[in-house]
């Protein structure tokens, strides 16, 4: 007979068996049944024991090294020290290997700023450096003489400073105050601020400060405080008289504030500093410069730098006047992003990629697709991202002309560039394809994506993951960084997703399609064009 134990909290249910007379067949069966298994523990243990012995002795030297190996990096260290960022030696490029995609992609190099992960147009690094220095420069940087010696060498520094103690430049620049270059804002700038009928300064007022330190914001973490920060100043600037208010100077003002609240020890160096004359204004470029150097970024020249700030606010402008566009299905927001590798270097990435993917995914971002009715007529107009625009084609051409062969005998046509912001809620896009048979094959083949966050921090989030597979759980995360560009081949390869952006994250995006797959659906009906235009 079996009796079952009254379980209770403390101790789980066992079964026993009773030793009943007279002879009870039930528990013979049983006693039977446990004789008949009793080999069945020691059996067990020998092959617990002797598993990963044999496992041992049969695997190659190599696997026992990989094995053995403690501590194996699972991804690229964060580079602090700024020397370390000339990683972008000739050597470097050239140590990479050239075989084809890596097997892992978190072993990628994403510190280069190109990435060729493809077999098959081995010469195409080279020549793509020279246009990214086109690209990035526009007129090609000094020291670069011509085809073939324009390398990452000859590319600006990053910026990597890990420190928030300003330079002594920068204190020197503020003490002597003439306030030069780009990080301050101009006199021009500082007049309509100061006249504007935003009342006060920017900076969070101390009401403001209070309100959120005793706020209902729960846990209010800096970081939720910071949010709720950056709300304020937008409410205000909403709200505001500044009409237009997306003018560069107060972009750029209320993207300074928004990127950092400074924390009571920055607040405090600034107080006692002995930056002479330390007036609000002087304090607040401080903030601000603090907020940059805090921010990972590249050296970009001053003038790629305006022209990116340019485009920063053309995008914003349109969205101001509402002009995005939401597509779903959307989903909460407010997900755990995954790893966060910082990527602190400039990257262009082409990146080969192959599997496919199917199904929707969530998508929070507002977009529009230019289309010649924006404000003053087409793009034309808008001189930055037409500057965007020639600037991709170009490289596409250079890209062609390596000989990419899934690009081969396609006539490859641009699409309208798109501006997308995520807003700084945890925005995200899920996982997905630009363009899939899955998705009524859009047409599109190339995705390049140009980011405009020039205070973007690594606890903003926001990184583009790219897959090498569907298997792939890792992937590899892509800031976006003010000023990068990032170029990937689209069509049914490399999935990818945009994690949760705790800031506003702007970004162009142009598209390029195969141009007859685009005439036959445009000369079919409306229904035809489905998912051409339309967000990633
Ligand atoms: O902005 C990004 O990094 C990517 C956006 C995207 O994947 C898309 O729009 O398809
Ligand atoms: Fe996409």
């Amino acid at each position: 007979m079996i009796h079952q134990n009254k379980p209770s909290l403390d101790q789980p249910p066992t079964l026993q068996i009773s030793n009943i007379s007279p002879p009870n067949p039930d528990a013979d069966a049983c006693t039977d049944v446990i004789n008949s298994i009793s080999w069945l523990p020691s059996v067990v243990y020998w092959t617990l024991v002797l598993y990963p012995w044999l496992q041992r002795s049969s695997e190659t030297r190599a696997q026992a090294a990989l094995r053995l190996q403690p501590n194996r990096p699972k991804r690229l260290p964060r580079l602090r020290d700024p020397k370390a960022s000339r990683l972008w030696t000739a050597e470097a490029v050239k140590a990479k290997p050239r075989g084809g995609p890596s097997k892992k992609s978190t072993s990628l190099d994403l510190r280069s700023p190109i990435l060729v992960a493809s077999s098959s147009h081995p010469q195409m690094s080279n020549q793509a450096w020279d246009l990214v220095v086109e690209l990035l420069d526009g007129s090609g940087t000094p020291g670069c003489q011509g085809p073939g010696t324009c390398g990452p060498a000859h590319l600006p520094g990053a910026y990597d400073i890990g420190s928030r103690v300003p330079r002594d430049a920068d204190r020197n620049r503020l003490k002597h105050s003439t306030v030069k270059g780009s990080r301050v804002p101009r006199d021009a700038d500082r007049n309509r601020l100061k006249h504007s009928t935003v009342k006060g300064s920017r900076v969070p007022r101390d009401a403001d400060r209070n309100r959120l330190k005793h706020s209902t914001v729960k846990g209010s973490s800096s970081h939720a405080v910071e949010c709720r920060v950056t709300q304020i100043d937008r409410n205000r600037l909403k709200h505001s008289t500044v009409k237009g208010s997306f003018s560069h100077a107060v972009e750029r003002r209320v993207t300074q504030i928004g990127s950092r609240v400074p924390r009571d020890a920055d607040r405090n160096r600034l107080k006692h500093s002995t930056v002479k004359g330390s007036s609000s204004h002087a304090v607040e470029c401080r903030v601000a410069q603090i907020g940059r150097q805090l921010t990972a970024r590249f050296e970009l020249s001053d003038a790629q730098e305006a022209e990116a700030d340019e485009l920063r606010c053309f995008v914003l402008s349109q969205r101001a006047a509402g002009k995005n566009a939401h597509e779903g299905p959307t989903g909460a927001s407010a997900e755990a992003s995954g790893r966060k590798a910082e990527l602190p270097l400039p990257a262009i990435c082409f990146l080969f990629m192959d599997p496919v993917l199917k199904g929707s995914a969530t998508k929070n971002d507002e977009y529009t697709f230019l289309d010649g009715s924006e404000a003053g007529g087409s793009s034309a107009s808008s001189p930055p991202v037409k500057e965007l625009t020639r600037r991709c084609n170009r490289l596409l051409a250079g890209v062609l002309s390596a000989g990419v062969k899934e690009l081969q005998g396609v006539q490859v046509t641009q699409g309208q560039p798109m501006l997308a912001v995520y807003p700084g809620d945890g925005a995200r896009y899920g996982r997905h394809l630009d363009a899939s048979a899955d998705r009524g094959d859009n047409g599109r083949v190339l995705t390049m994506i140009l980011y405009l966050n020039p205070f973007w921090r690594e606890e903003h989030g926001g990184s583009l993951r790219l897959f090498e597979s569907l298997g792939d759980k890792a992937g590899t995360e892509v800031s976006p960084l003010h000023g990068r560009l990032l170029g990937f081949l689209c069509k049914d390869r490399c999935p990818h997703e945009v994690l949760p952006a705790w800031a506003d994250r702007g970004a162009v995006t142009v598209w390029y399609y195969d141009g007859d797959r685009l005439t036959e659906r445009c000369s079919g009906g409306e229904d035809n064009l489905k998912g051409i235009f339309e967000g990633g």
